[in-house]
């Protein structure tokens, strides 16, 4: 064997090594090639998606076949490999057993059991119930789908899965993201978020699109793009008031842009706000693309889910951000599928987010909590 492929085959083993005997190491690999999946069928899914294949949930909001597949298939990954931890998924599969579900339902178990069956890529393995012939009946999927019923809580590991986040960015072909992440004892330990449509880098948005976020606690938050696997680093850069903007919701029903203008005017931020869907946007701050997320309640007495925020919220932390809500507490995951009573999501980085928290405190007259 000559030199150079023993110097590459060393390298290899040695950070195969060091990977699996970090902790969370076989949830991070296992997770990244769900995502990976998922990101595939969803891509796969917008370029077919008709008409007749979103339904509107009870809340008004859009679901399609797209968010029920991918959670199908990330539940019976996480299954095969951890089978007595549960999920807190964002969908069930109610509507799919009702027999006006059939047409659904095929699609949804065909595009479920694509994704299964795809070749193995690097990373993948045959244990872990993916590539050729490893297909599952419609009773074991829509079984899978609603796994994603656990109700939360505080102790013990958890997933949480938001197949498609930001369903409305999906349907206008803009920005959305697969996301999941694991808690242990309601402290996220893991999240990974699949963004198939965000620029690889931000300052070639005609550049190649497609990116995977992931962070384990206590070992950075890396970048991965979809086409290949090597990882860069993350850190969040230091702003001052005429570098920084913001990240905020394209729908002003999910979080009010009027509190973040005047938000912005106490700042003394000029640029505008980058508005996107979905928790790209935690992506998007951790790597640096903006210096400040805020999502700030609209009045309607919304309860954010915790699958909205968990993996985020880990990634923007170990790139040396800070996450907290508009009272200045951490996100509380413990308390069940929400977050509770909604003060707000403030996430910046650590030299910012005192003077933002201020500015947030001044805007709308909540207090800090002591
Ligand atoms: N009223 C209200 N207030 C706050 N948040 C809400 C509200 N209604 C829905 N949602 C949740 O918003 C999730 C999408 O968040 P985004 O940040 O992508 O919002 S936006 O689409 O950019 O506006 C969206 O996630 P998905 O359903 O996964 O798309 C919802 O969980
Ligand atoms: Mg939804
Ligand atoms: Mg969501
Ligand atoms: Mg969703």
């Amino acid at each position: 064997m000559n030199f150079g492929v023993r110097r590459i085959l060393g390298v290899l083993t040695r950070s195969y090594t060091t990977m699996s005997t970090r902790p969370f190491a076989l949830e991070r690999q296992l997770g990244l090639s769900a995502v990976r999946r998922a990101c595939a069928l969803t891509s796969s899914v917008f370029n077919k998606l008709v008409k007749n294949e979103t339904l509107t949930k009870g809340d008004k909001s859009p679901v399609t076949v797209g968010d029920y597949a991918a959670q199908a298939l990330i539940s019976i990954m996480l299954k095969n490999s951890f089978p007595a931890d549960p999920i807190v998924g964002e969908e069930d599969a109610a509507e799919l057993r009702a027999e006006e579900g059939k047409v659904l339902r095929d699609r949804i178990i065909d595009l479920a059991n694509e994704a299964l069956i795809a070749p193995l890529v690097e990373g993948d393995k045959a244990e872990w119930g993916i590539g050729p012939g490893q297909t599952k009946t419609t009773a074991e999927l829509l079984d899978a789908i609603d796994r994603g019923n656990y109700d939360g809580g505080r102790t013990g590991r958890m997933w949480t899965i938001d197949p498609i986040d930001g369903t409305k960015g999906f349907l206008r072909g803009e920005q959305y993201a697969v996301c999941i992440s694991l808690l242990v004892d309601a402290q996220v330990q893991l999240g990974i978020i699949g963004c198939p449509n965000l620029p690889v880098d931000a300052s070639k948005p005609d550049g190649e699109r497609g990116c995977i976020f992931v962070a384990v606690r206590g070992q950075g938050c890396q970048q991965i793009a979809l086409s290949g696997s090597s990882e860069t680093k993350l850190t969040m850069p230091t702003f001052t008031p005429s570098t920084l903007n913001f990240l905020e919701s394209v729908e002003a029903l999910h979080s009010s842009h009027s509190t973040t203008d005047t938000i912005s005017s106490i700042l003394g931020i000029t640029r505008p706000p980058i508005r996107m869907d979905s928790q790209a946007k935690y992506g998007c701050l951790a790597r640096g693309d903006g210096g400040l997320y805020l999502r700030m309640p609209t009045g309607v007495g919304y309860r954010e889910k915790i699958w909205d925020h968990a993996p985020g919220s880990l990634l923007v932390e170990e790139a040396g951000g800070v996450v907290t809500d508009s009272r200045g507490q951490p996100l509380d995951f413990g308390l069940g599928r929400t977050l509770g009573e909604n003060f707000g999501v403030v996430a910046a980085g650590k030299d910012v987010h005192a003077a933002v928290l201020d500015a947030v405190q001044q805007a709308t007259g909540v207090k800090a909590k002591v």
